[in-house]
């Protein structure tokens, strides 16, 4: 072993005995002052992502990191989905993994930063069972491309990957003060071992109250899980809130095998945790008994496990509740914290993992830890956040007029491509070339 290789093993470590930060550098500002709402009005009927939004509604993520976020209970339900022998369950855990990745934006009342054309992000979960990377393929409109997967492998192919893009139309509702971000944009998970490919669409979100009274987000809409090598398929719905009902974040749905037949039912709360059963004679019944779950105070899941009048039932998922979320860090939770924490293994140095597969750091200058703005903002500099973040969309601009008179060539993203999607038919997806985990950053521009 040389002096090199002995090096890289104490970075290795340091990475992988990194103590995360466990709360940002300062606490957010009370926005009461700053009325959201004089702003938005003005934007009926226009796509929203055409105004500024004062920065103090924003949260110190890119939108790539948000994206990034949705892989938080990947390694506990995509490697189960990917470990079961039977379809139908596989795809139960693919449908948790997908009502799992809702519940990480619950109470994040904020607006992401809205990413540079080139910008990327990177993240390669500390246990080291994961990877992702996300691009900014598209700037009017934005588009967000993302790709991750299995760093465990099932014999040559990564264990699962799952991609997409997000195109998010935030549409203005004047008469009920409300905001729409429907989330355009096909979502592909792969089992390469069973050669299966499943795809949905994201559900919509609502944004409430935002002239008076307390504003809060909901998750509703139907969609559909493909699986479409079987054709089976899984139908859930995210029910709005209803003052009758009084029942928030209810999540409900069914899946059916290639037949059309009913074989298991889901239900629960996208914010909480999700209930299955393979008992489909009786679904209000299935939905009371879960109900009378989930009105409890504490819930017991050991206690049901064993309570036979809940035998049928299968926890699919819940919610780490060891993870609060802090109402002072624009309730982030310590998962989050890590997100745009820039430690110096990821600044300097390639670093090899043990099988000399996975390479962590350095990053590319284009990556979202390096943004000024998010970086002031996060510490509390407001106003310097603010100068910093119109410094940037400026020179975003200087370039785009440089490239509409030909004076520079037309952009390309770096790490996706756009095409048709290989299964879903008439789709268009943006599809990683895999050429980023090369770290070969010659060709990155000068976005910050
Ligand atoms: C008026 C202001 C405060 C409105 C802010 C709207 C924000 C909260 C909206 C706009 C676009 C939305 C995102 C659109 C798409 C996705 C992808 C999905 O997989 C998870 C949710 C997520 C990441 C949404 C989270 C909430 C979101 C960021």
């Amino acid at each position: 072993m040389n002096s090199d290789d002995r090096n890289d093993e104490n970075e290795l470590k340091k990475y992988q005995n990194h103590e995360f930060r466990v709360s940002l550098p300062s606490e957010m500002i009370d926005r009461s002052k700053y009325s959201i709402w004089s702003i938005l009005k003005q934007c009926v009927d226009k796509e929203l992502y055409r105004f500024t939004i004062p920065i103090v509604w924003n949260e110190p993520l890119s939108m790539l990191q948000r994206l990034a976020e949705n892989m938080k209970y990947s390694n506990e339900l995509l490697d189960k989905a990917a470990e079961m022998t039977s379809a139908i369950e596989r795809m139960k855990y693919v449908s948790a993994f997908l009502v799992s990745s809702t519940s990480i934006h619950n109470g994040r009342l904020s607006k992401p930063f809205n990413p540079l054309l080139g910008e990327t992000y990177e993240f390669i979960s500390p246990e080291k069972n994961y990877r992702i990377c996300c691009e900014q393929v598209s700037h009017h409109p934005p588009i967000s491309a993302y790709y991750s997967e299995s760093t465990l492998s099932s014999k040559t192919s990564p264990k699962w990957k799952y991609y997409g893009s997000v195109l998010p139309h935030m549409k203005l509702n004047i008469l009920n003060a409300s905001v729409e971000a429907i989330p355009e944009g096909i979502q592909t998970v792969e089992l390469p071992e069973n050669e299966e490919v499943y795809t949905w669409h994201n559900f919509k979100v609502n944004a409430h109250n935002l002239v008076i009274g307390k504003l809060w987000f909901e998750h509703t809409g139907k969609t559909e899980i493909i699986n479409h090598k079987l054709k089976i398929k899984c139908v859930l719905e995210y029910k709005p809130y209803s003052w009758f009902v009084r029942h928030m974040s209810r999540c409900e749905g069914y899946i059916l095998d290639s037949n059309d037949n009913k074989v298991a039912l889901l239900y629960g709360r996208w914010d909480e945790c999700l209930f299955c059963t393979n008992n489909v004679k009786s679904p209000s019944d299935f939905h009371k008994r879960v109900e009378k779950i989930l009105a409890m105070d504490e819930i017991d899941y050991e206690k049901i496990r064993k309570d036979k009048n809940y035998s049928d039932l299968e926890l699919l998922w819940k919610a780490n509740g060891q993870d609060k979320a802090y109402e002072n860090f624009f309730n982030f939770t310590q998962f989050t914290f890590k997100l745009n924490e820039l430690h110096s293994q990821l600044r300097e140095r390639v670093v090899l993992d043990d099988e000399n597969k996975i390479s962590i750091g350095p990053l590319p200058a284009t990556d979202s830890r390096y943004r000024p703005d998010m970086r002031l903002y996060e510490k509390g500099q407001i106003d310097e956040a603010s100068n910093e973040k119109h410094r940037l969309e400026e020179k975003q601009r200087e370039v785009q007029r440089k490239t509409e008179s030909g004076e520079l060539e037309h952009w390309k993203p770096l790490w996706f491509e756009k095409c048709l999607h290989h299964t879903a038919p008439k789709e268009e997806t943006w599809i990683f070339n895999n050429t980023y985990w090369n770290r070969n950053y010659e060709k990155c521009p000068d976005i910050f």
